[in-house]
């Protein structure tokens, strides 16, 4: 198996498949009459035409690594954000498309409390908790259609932490 080692995520080196939902240094308002700080519009979400825009919870089972990667997936008609409520972290896959299949894989370690967006159809891992709970909110694209696509690698990768 090809291995992947783990990297920290960033804003930066995620840009290119998402966003990083986090607390900013200083919030873009200060609300509730001073007592609450809006961090204001931290992730593009998005949907078809026919779809709309949906809130649910997902209770995962935590993994480990090094970790087993067999299948990436992808969302074509929408966003997929993933925000833990607790302050967890949690493993992210995310590939850049190379021809309808992912291609290398990047494996992003998130801070506790780090939360992500996907953006509309990039190849990414299914949500990945290493620690319990594994219970996430999730914003995406609710209605109908196909809005995945698997690709199970004829290889797996193993996804191991950094030295
Ligand atoms: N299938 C599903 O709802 N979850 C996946 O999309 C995932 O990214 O975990
Ligand atoms: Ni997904």
């Amino acid at each position: 198996m090809t291995v992947i080692l783990t990297e920290p995520l960033t804003a930066a080196a995620f840009a290119p498949f998402g966003d990083v939902i986090e607390l900013k240094g200083t919030p873009d308002k200060i609300i509730n009459q001073g007592l609450c700080g809006r961090h204001h519009d931290l992730a593009r979400v998005e949907a078809d035409a026919e779809g709309r825009v949906g809130i649910s919870l997902f209770d995962a089972e935590p993994r480990a690594l090094p970790y087993r990667l067999e299948m990436m997936e992808r969302h074509p008609l929408g966003s997929q954000a993933f925000l833990p409520l607790s302050p967890t972290s949690f493993l992210v896959i995310v590939a850049a498309d190379a021809g309808d299949r992912p291609g290398k894989p990047h494996a992003f370690l998130t801070a506790p409390g780090q939360g992500i967006n996907l953006f509309r159809n990039i190849w990414h891992g299914v949500l990945t908790p290493l620690s319990p709970p594994g219970v996430f909110a999730v914003v995406d694209r609710i209605g109908a259609g196909d809005n995945l696509q698997e690709y199970w690698f004829d290889t797996p990768y193993s996804i191991e932490a950094s030295p």
